[in-house]
């Protein structure tokens, strides 16, 4: 125990600067350091307003859910059943008493769930350690036999730790469980923060995010010695204590009548206006808070210590050694919450700390969009429930102390960005519910691992059991001496070996994959944290291959003995029917759909694919098939731009075209009939190969100078386009061409002329563009030289003919990335333009090259161009054949709207962007719709 020798002339010195600080001049400086930060910070007031509504939307996806509250409710009931069993209840005790994260109302669906067993409600008594730890085995003995029966799982009794527990995880729900004895100091603080939540709720708020971003950054765990809970909650507190008005009062007047907790609840009561003439936002608090902690970084070693007691920094030195962080217990005042943060661990904290300011500070300045600011604040995986928190009331397993609750709600899927089938299918999915112990039960074998699950439970929603396979019996083995296990490389740590086994359960509404992994590190340097990491990361790319989504990580154990850990993963498929899920499955296993749509048809379908059926609104009205209804697009004569008498007016009407269209056609353009034709052709040919030599070019990187794939952004769209495509890059040239397909032979040769050849009429078209925008000669002439070096990249588009047609489309509604994107396509109706709110059809015409805005053309015009969406219907009878290529300035250049387009008026409408974030965003999100441009959008 650490005892607080602090006293106000307490001096330590500051080795770098050879100062002496005594409580005073520690605070003092404390505070003008957050000042100094403070103003160095620019708070730019329109960022501000994106960051809150950012934040509050990570809020309101990690709060938890209405079921995760009730579960933990029957849950505590249970265990009180259960307890009643064990000791016997004679005058209303022992009972199960939550308290934690739980009763702070600070919880997540991932949290675990800390209980007490009571014997009294004397807040007083305190029994000795050996008590505890004799009720505790007794507890855990009992658990045992439970874990025996299929009950519970993970039975663990923790007794060396400073509060013994007993870990165990409930079969039915997945909530893992901490118990201790007569843990009165766990409940009366989480009871004094749940009142003071009551003041005010930014404190909740800030509470949530500031937990979620530690967590993110792997800095929230007393076990890896950076920050417990309660430490990050406290310095919650702290902050709005010191605002000015603060927001929260010292906890000293909280307690003012004493610390029982109605004494602070009586307290709390009269001060729920507290915070009120303090109008900061959230945003505003979440920023002030991390640079506070970045400003005292250098003080904590001289005894700076967050009183959340006196509401005020304190000086403070623990018996043993000044605290790396000190932040004060307030009801135990000698003790510090932030004891166990290690000295290399605060390093790591300062880290997190420190670039947080960092990605803050430049999305303030507009070097950082709110899109990415998210993915570094916050990550990008979603928080995942436990897997069995989706449960209805069991029914196959066995269950002692069943949960006696609703039937639980539809399964609602968080991956939204991975959803596979549209609202219309009407079915939700089906709840799955596995519990996975590895305590005892992985064993090394001579050549590989044994791994039984000794609970799994399989409930579907709709009783009865797949064809493919049923559902394991508690304690089936999946794990064979054979399964000598993958490798899975971890780019950033060596190398992990791991083994791992899939298993494959189809339920009569959907399809299940469990994939389990047992692993050890490759070296006594790796850590568990590490290991899980890199298994998680190789787990999601596999499955990401394989298109299922991950509804679920199981927990986490470091319980096995070092250097051995294990994980388990359970992904689940939405399928509507039996059938479907097998077809899926089928699908999924052979990686049919991302084979392409070519290969489909090949293999004979008479029925496009749940996969691929859009939902109504985005294929909705059907194209106009009466022709004359198209829409008739702004034609500009190019030979025309090049004639002096005529070059005014030609700009005009381009500059028309850009801002009410997006779109024209563009006639006398010089490029020959036949080359464009003979590009089509060879285009087609390729199309035609068979599918083993078209597949040499399915490369999964977005970078690669030739890929072949299908769909629009096919590792991240929900429901899949009846598109193949062939992406050839051609800037540079040179060192693109010979990667491109040898075949059909004439491909390379015709790629390059006709590349040449847009390029050519792109700058001409472009020169008009940057003109027609006002920019002067010498900033037009310098635009130009940038383009001749940019990029261009030519896709290749196969539509082929669909059985029905009607439910899917051959590219979603959606915009191109460059300045200006040149299409050419054979004589088959498809593209579709959004104009005035409706879907136009725009006809084929021959000779005609159909040029279209882009996203970064409305960017550097300041939103005066317009790229707009379009999309591409199939047709039952005939494969369709286009040719884009998309251009835009080379790849390291940033794109930000032209200054001389910025004015009072019109101030900067976008954020600078560059290729680099336009694939980062696509990696990780839909790209339809316009949403990358809408993220690169600044509010005013
Ligand atoms: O095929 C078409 O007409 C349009 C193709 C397209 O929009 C694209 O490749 O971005
Ligand atoms: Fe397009």
């Amino acid at each position: 125990m650490y005892v607080c020798v602090e006293s106000s002339s307490l001096h330590s010195v500051c080795r770098g600067l050879n100062m002496k600080f005594d409580q005073k001049a520690l605070c003092k400086r404390a505070a003008q350091l957050e000042l100094n930060k403070q103003k160095k910070f620019q708070n730019n007031l329109a960022a501000m307003s994106v960051l809150e509504p950012l934040l509050l939307d990570v809020y309101a996806t990690i709060h938890p859910k209405p079921r995760d509250y009730e579960l933990r409710k029957l849950l505590v009931h249970a265990f009180n059943a259960m307890v009643k069993d064990i000791f016997g209840n004679s005058n209303g005790f022992p009972i199960i008493e939550p308290f934690g994260s739980f009763t702070m109302d600070l919880f997540t669906g991932m949290s675990d769930l800390d209980l007490s067993l009571n014997f009294s409600n004397d807040e007083a008594l305190n029994l000795p350690r050996e008590r505890k730890i004799s009720f505790l085995k007794k507890f855990a003995h009992a658990l045992y036999s439970f874990q025996n029966k299929g009950h519970v799982s993970g039975v663990l009794p923790v007794m060396g730790a400073r509060v013994p527990i007993v870990k165990v995880v409930d079969c039915g729900t997945g909530i893992e469980c901490d118990i201790s004895v007569e843990n009165k100091d766990g409940i009366s603080r989480s009871s004094i923060f749940a009142i003071v939540s009551s003041i005010d709720e930014r404190f909740r708020i800030l509470s949530y995010l500031m937990k979620f971003w530690a967590k993110v950054h792997d800095i929230n765990s007393s076990k890896d010695h950076t920050m417990n809970s309660l430490t990050i909650i406290s310095l919650v507190t702290f902050h709005l204590q010191t605002r000015d008005p603060p927001i929260l009062p010292p906890f000293s007047t909280l307690f003012k009548d004493g610390t029982d907790i109605a004494s602070v609840q009586n307290v709390a009561f009269g001060l729920k206006s507290f915070g009120r003439r303090n109008v900061e936002s959230v945003a505003g608090l979440f920023v002030s808070l991390l640079n506070k902690l970045s400003a005292v970084e250098s003080l904590w070693q001289h005894g700076l210590c967050a009183s959340i007691y006196e509401g005020s920094w304190i000086c403070k030195k623990w018996k043993s050694r000044v605290g790396h962080m000190s932040v004060e217990d307030y009801l135990d005042r000698s003790e510090n919450f932030a004891r166990a943060v290690g000295k290399d661990e605060m390093q790591k904290i300062y880290i997190c700390i420190r670039d947080s300011c960092d990605y803050l500070s430049s999305f303030m300045y507009g070097r950082l969009d709110a899109f990415m600011l998210k993915k570094s604040l916050f990550g990008s995986i979603p928080m995942q429930k436990p897997l069995n928190q989706l449960t209805n009331e069991d029914k196959d397993v066995k269950r002692k102390y069943p949960l006696h609750g609703p039937a639980a709600p539809p399964f609602e899927d968080t991956f939204t960005k991975r959803k596979r089938y549209t609202e219309a299918d009407g079915e939700h999915l089906v709840y799955v519910g596995i519990i996975y112990s590895p305590l005892g039960h992985i064993k090394p074998g001579i050549l590989g691992f044994n791994i039984s699950l000794n609970c799994i439970r399989i409930e579907p929603e709709v009783g009865g059991h797949g064809e493919l396979a049923s559902p394991p019996t508690p304690s089936s083995s999946i794990g064979t001496s054979k399964d000598s296990g993958t490798v899975i490389p971890d780019r950033q740590n060596g190398q992990l070996y791991q083994t791992h086994r899939t298993l494959m359960l189809v339920q009569p509404q959907g399809l299940l994959f469990l994939c389990v992994s047992m692993y050890r590190a490759s070296s006594a340097n790796t850590t568990v944290a590490m290991m899980h990491r890199a298994i998680t990361r190789g787990i999601r790319e596999q499955l990401s291959g394989s298109r299922a989504c991950i509804s679920n990580e199981l927990r986490f154990y470091r319980i096995l003995p070092w250097p051995w850990s294990c994980s388990a993963y359970l992904c689940r498929v939405q399928a509507p029917s039996i059938q479907a899920a097998i077809r899926n499955e089928d699908a999924v296993r052979e990686g049919k759909f991302m084979k392409g749509v070519r290969h489909l048809c090949e293999n004979g379908i008479t029925e496009v694919p749940k996969r691929y059926i859009f939902p109504i609104s985005d294929r909705s009205p059907k194209p106009k098939i009466i022709s004359g209804d198209n829409i008739t697009l702004p034609v500009i004569d190019l030979s025309l731009l090049q004639t002096p008498n005529h070059r005014f007016q030609v700009l005009e009407s381009l500059s028309n075209a850009c801002k009410n269209y997006g779109f024209f056609r563009v006639v006398n353009h010089g490029m020959p009939r036949e080359l464009i034709g003979r590009t089509i052709s060879a285009a087609k040919r390729f199309f035609e190969l068979p599918f083993e030599e078209r597949s040499k070019y399915m490369l999964n990187d977005i970078r690669s100078p030739v890929r072949y794939g299908t769909s629009f952004n096919q590792n991240n769209d929900g429901v899949f386009s009846w598109r193949d495509f062939l992406k050839l890059n051609c800037q540079p040239l040179a060192t693109s061409l010979p990667h491109w397909p040898s075949s059909p032979v004439d491909l390379r040769e015709v790629g390059v002329e006709y590349a040449k050849e847009n390029k050519r009429v792109f700058m001409v078209i472009m020169d008009g563009v940057l003109e027609s925008l006002g920019l002067e000669k010498k900033k037009k002439d310098e635009m130009k030289r940038e383009f001749e070096e940019g990029t261009e990249m030519m896709v290749m588009n196969c539509f082929p003919a669909c059985p029905e047609p009607e439910l899917t489309l051959g590219m979603p509604p959606h915009s191109d990335y460059g300045f200006l994107t040149l299409l050419v396509q054979d004589d088959v109706e498809g593209l579709q333009v959004q104009c005035g709110g409706q879907w136009v059809t725009v006809d084929p015409v021959p000779d005609s090259i159909l040029v279209n805005v882009g996203d970064h053309l409305e960017i550097f015009s300041n939103g005066r161009y317009k790229s707009v969406l379009h999309r591409v219907f199939v047709n039952s009878s005939k494969s369709r054949i286009s040719i884009a290529c998309l251009h835009s300035l080379p790849f390291e250049k940033v794109i930000s709207p032209s200054p001389s387009l910025i004015n009072e008026q019109t101030p900067k409408l976008y954020m600078d962007t560059d290729f680099e974030a336009f694939l980062d965003y696509m990696a990780i999100s839909e790209t339809t719709n316009k949403t990358f441009l809408q993220s690169r959008k600044l509010v005013h």
